[in-house]
């Protein structure tokens, strides 16, 4: 084959690299056939390893290349016929044929493509020491061969190294623009920096074409990254890893590793825990050795089948398990050789020829000492052992082995459709390589201060671990990614819905500077100062500070999005109503919603009661009901009401976000128990708000015109509350747009409810009766909570509340009890609540309606049936309804198995609700904790786990929030928002 021809090939590429690929083939093919009119070995992938060659300030692989061969053969080797002539007689035919010309190539060219080579009678060209040196050599030579076949707009100097790669680039993306094409691989190979282990164990079906990858200078991988978008490299086809066929390719495809991100995140489940074999050797065991390569053998099975097999002499401690008797010193010193067989196997006609056959077993040399770390297998002969998953490493140095002895992490990777697992470590193994140094879309001062590896670190790090602090590094790096694109998306999207720059600003500087965000309780309105004389106790300085930050809020013009978290009865309800009387008294609307109809009545019944207290304000505001069983009329009669601003603040359930219902101005929305409503439910009444709220026709009292102006186009404040304390962590990761408030500290003279864990035996069931009856006598009252209304045939052993009303009034004759669930009718309920609110029932048998927002101050215990069938948080939250006043509150939980106690014991201990959530996260995950219908609202997180990476998250979020702040728009970070969209973070929750 003529290396002119070939170059034509290269240099007039309209092709894609497959096409370029098939048409070196077919010049090999070619060369394969006709030379000496008997077969050469050829390499299939001359084109670039010929590139490569040339483009290389070292020429140590030429020089090893060329080690045994002489003269003219030189040429061809370098050509890519690499095992060449065998016998004497074909050798000394070939050179005669290359002397008398015979032979179509062109050596002057070679010469020229490898300067620091001496070729048979060719002038010796000077070792390539330099660009400079190089083009001079180039630049009289090659344009001229080349002339005519290079396109007119590409420089006819485009072989300098110099500015080969920059008009290869450009004749890929014009070849791109017509065939769609990736990023040339040559670009990423040139930036490719992992030669980690240049003899690492690629064995590929193409074996051959694994020698391209060669690394490149640091500084030039720096100048490279910057060109190519991190996202335009991981998200490229997976056909872009070398030497994939068809089949490996559908394969991939079918397990859903479409992409190079899709394979770098198949992350391993585990690492096995490498023992360097001191131990006896058993079947199965992953184990890592280092020996000595005995033999390397590519063996033909069958016309279709062949395989590979590299028997490793390793010397290992002679562990006999009778040795008790023997003495130490003769046992420690004794050792004995195993034989490790690596095998790999071929399946194909095209792997069972000679030459392919051949160059395989060559990638591995007798007598070198490698490091091999595997799953081991007996064979029937003793010492011997089989290894078909294998990794292994060539040791330059034998005294590496100890370092690579100890304990390099095995990476096990979970199952995929039943994919061959070493067939998958080795295509990762093999994109890693493509990956270019410093692949990373993160600022390098954010991966500085929140002390991170680089990307393309971390992907070698999870993957190829070198110890397990190198991988937990890395899956830390992965996790803060994970964490990251979830923390910016979520900001991203909240600074993009604001219109100026300073709204921006302020709206980051709320986040990062929380403390500064308060009013002082002067500046308030009239009315909510006159409101908080009225409350019958005074705020503790938690419930101060939270309505401090919400005012402030209020009086900005951007809208607000707070989340005001708050253990059970911390008192969350009146800092809302705060909230709204201050809306109220700058002339706007407020709405409440709530998530059962029974708190809609307690809050608005609570309401009332408190703004009767209202002497001495002249306009008291106007406070409506809403609920489903409203009856239509009044519900007809309450929505005009709102629609002309003559009602100023509604209670309700969600018919508050029904279309039906229009505001006149509104300025806040509460959502209290927000978790409960769907994220879309949350967001429609947000939107449906934004878009009614067309113009105020309330009198504004303190406002001007212009502020007046900006609430037109203004969506209302939201304040979501939430009583189910959760862990920061969680709350960022489902919040992490919100300004979260916490309230922390409980009213003054609350005792801690005491709790009491016993098993629901008979005896159990006396024993709680007893202290019932002794807590009557006291003058408490009780609730009763069963976890079913009815008794169930398929779960006997569950109480029912209908089903107990006649056991427990036989049990307390002296005792009015009452019936409280979610089936009865609204009215019922009401009723049932107020009758044991105002102390005409003593017991209330209730389902788990009562476990939201139930107020009754004077309730002093609670027994709680089946306990086993709720989850921390969920018990917390009943046992809750106890205890909100001042008398010494009891729960009792009767659980009706031993085992479940245990499990339970944790609230026996702690009333702390942000304990027990995080204990209650770390047990079941964040799934379980918050209940089916919101775990649907956690975005997932393929490797974090947020119980115990929550520390993780909070420096995403302080990384977004830095990120975001130097850019609002992420316009000076294309590769994060480049990176962002591709993960697509924007909207991980759900309904
Ligand atoms: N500062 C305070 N001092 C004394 N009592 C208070 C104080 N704040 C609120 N309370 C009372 O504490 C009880 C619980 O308050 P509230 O219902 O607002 O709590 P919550 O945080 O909404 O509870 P839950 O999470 O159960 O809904 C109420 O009876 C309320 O009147």
């Amino acid at each position: 084959m003529a290396v002119t021809t070939l170059s034509v090939q290269l240099c007039s590429m309209g092709f894609s690299e497959k096409c370029l690929r098939r048409a070196v083939n077919f010049e090999a093919e070619r060369a394969y056939r006709n030379i000496f009119g008997r077969p050469l070995r050829f390499s299939n992938f001359l084109a670039p390893k010929i590139l490569t060659l040339c483009f290389r300030s070292k020429h140590k692989f030429s020089d090893k290349l060329l080690k045994d061969v002489e003269g003219y053969e030189k040429e061809l080797v370098l050509m890519g016929y690499t095992g060449l002539i065998d016998d004497d007689r074909s050798r000394e035919k070939f050179r005669e044929n290359l002397k008398n010309g015979s032979v179509d190539f062109d050596a002057t060219l070679a010469c020229k493509q490898f300067p620091s080579i001496s070729l048979g009678g060719f002038p010796t060209v000077e070792l390539y020491d330099g660009p400079a040196g190089y083009s001079q050599t180039t630049e009289s030579a090659v344009p001229q061969i080349l002339e005519g076949c290079i396109p007119s707009h590409i420089d006819a100097n485009w072989v300098d190294p110099e500015c080969f790669y920059q008009n290869l680039h450009s004749l890929y993306a014009e070849i791109s623009n017509t065939n769609a094409s990736c990023i040339p691989q040559e670009k990423l190979k040139k930036s490719t920096m992992y030669s980690q282990s240049p003899d690492r164990e690629t064995e590929t079906q193409n074996a051959s074409q694994s020698t391209v990858d060669k690394p490149c200078s640091n500084t030039e991988s720096e100048t490279e990254q910057s060109a190519i978008s991190v996202a335009e490299i991981l998200d490229k086809h997976i056909n872009c890893i070398p030497g994939l066929n068809k089949r490996q390719l559908t394969q991939l495809e079918n397990c859903g590793f479409h992409t190079m991100r899709k394979l770098l995140h198949h992350f391993p489940r585990t690492y096995a825990d490498l023992q360097n074999a001191e131990v006896e050797i058993d079947d199965g065991q992953y184990l890592i050795f280092v020996g000595r390569i005995m033999s390397s053998k590519g063996i033909r099975a069958s016309c279709s089948f062949s395989f590979l097999e590299v028997v490793v002499a390793c010397e290992v401690e002679n562990i006999e398990p009778n040795s008790e008797c023997m003495d130490d010193e003769v046992q420690n010193t004794r050792k004995r050789t195993i034989y490790l067989h690596l095998k790999k196997f071929f399946r194909g006609t095209r792997f069972t020829y000679t030459p392919f056959l051949r160059s395989i077993q060559e990638k591995h040399r007798e007598g070198d000492v490698v490091c091999v770390s595997g799953k081991v297998r007996t064979m029937r002969n003793k010492d011997h052992f089989e290894m078909r998953e294998y990794n292994i490493d060539v040791l330059e140095n034998e005294g590496d082995s100890c370092v690579y002895a100890k304990g390099r992490p095995y990476p096990i990777y979970p199952s995929k459709k039943g994919l061959n697992p070493d067939f998958l470590r080795d295509i990762i193994s093999r994109a890693l390589k493509t990956l270019p140094i410093d692949l990373d879309p993160l600022p390098k001062d954010v991966t500085r201060e929140f002390g991170l590896l680089a990307l393309s670190d971390a992907y070698m790090g999870i993957h190829q671990p070198t110890n397990l602090n190198v991988a937990d590094l890395a899956r830390r790096r992965l996790i803060f990614d994970e964490f990251f694109y979830l923390q910016l998306g979520k900001l991203f999207q909240m600074l993009d819905g604001l219109g100026t720059k300073l709204e921006k600003d302020g709206m980051l500087e709320k986040y990062t500077k929380p403390a500064l965000n308060t009013i002082f309780m002067e500046e308030w309105s009239n009315i909510t100062k006159k409101f908080m004389k009225v409350l019958p106790y005074t705020l503790t300085s938690s419930q101060l500070s939270a309505t401090s930050e919400i005012i402030w809020d209020l009086k900005r013009p951007v809208p607000m999005n707070r989340l005001l978290q708050g253990d059970v009865g911390c008192g969350k309800t009146v800092v809302a109503f705060l909230a709204c009387m201050e809306v109220i008294g700058s002339g706007y609307q407020a709405a409440f919603m709530v998530p059962t109809e029974l708190l809609a009545i307690q809050h608005y019944e609570h309401l009332l009661g408190l703004l009767e207290k209202l002497d001495e304000v002249n306009e008291k505001p106007s406070v409506a009901l809403l609920t489903g069983s409203t009856p239509s009329k009044k519900a007809q009669f309450i929505r005009k009401g709102l629609q002309s601003g003559d009602i100023s603040l509604v209670i309700g359930t969600h018919t508050l976000i029904a279309e039906k219902v229009e505001f006149s101005a509104l300025r806040i929305a509460i959502v209290d128990e927000q978790h409960r409503f769907g994220v879309v439910q949350r967001g429609r009444f947000n939107g449906k708000l934004y878009f009614n709220s067309i113009t105020s026709q309330l009198t504004p009292t303190t406002s001007n015109d212009d502020a007046l102006k900006n609430d037109i186009v203004m969506a209302p404040h939201v304040l979501a509350m939430s009583a189910t304390p959760i862990p920061r962590s969680l709350a960022l990761a489902l919040y992490g747009d919100m300004s979260l408030t916490q309230i922390t500290d409980l009213p003054p003279g609350r005792t801690p409810v005491k709790t009491y864990l016993i098993e629901g035996n008979e005896v159990g069931y006396e024993k709680a009766y007893q202290m019932m009856l002794e807590e009557l006598q006291e003058g408490g009252k009780v609730y009763i909570v069963y976890p079913v209304i009815e008794q169930s045939e398929q779960l006997p052993q569950l109480r029912a509340a209908s089903a107990d009303l006649e056991t427990i009034s036989d049990k307390f004759p002296n005792y009015s009890c009452g019936l409280l669930h979610g089936r009865m009718k609204s009215d019922e309920k009401d009723e049932a609540l107020r009758r044991f609110r105002y102390g005409e029932t003593n017991i209330l048998l209730s389902t788990q309606v009562i476990e939201i927002g139930v107020d009754v101050p004077d309730a002093s215990m609670m027994v709680v049936m089946n306990a086993e069938r709720f989850g921390i948080a969920q018990l917390h939250q009943l046992r809750g309804r106890v205890g909100r006043g001042e008398r010494k509150s009891k729960c009792i939980l009767l659980t009706s198995t031993s085992s479940s106690l245990k499990r339970l014991k944790v609230l026996e201990k702690s009333s702390d609700g942000f304990y027990l959530a995080n204990m209650d996260l770390l047990l079941r995950g964040p799934g379980d904790l918050l209940g089916k219908k919101q775990s649907g609202h956690i975005p997932e997180f393929p490797i974090a786990r947020l119980e115990i990476d929550g520390n993780i998250l909070q420096d995403a979020h302080l990384a977004a929030l830095k990120v975001l702040e130097e850019s609002h728009d992420l316009e000076r970070f294309p590769d994060l928002k480049a990176e962002l969209s591709m993960r697509q973070p924007l909207c991980p929750l759900g309904d």
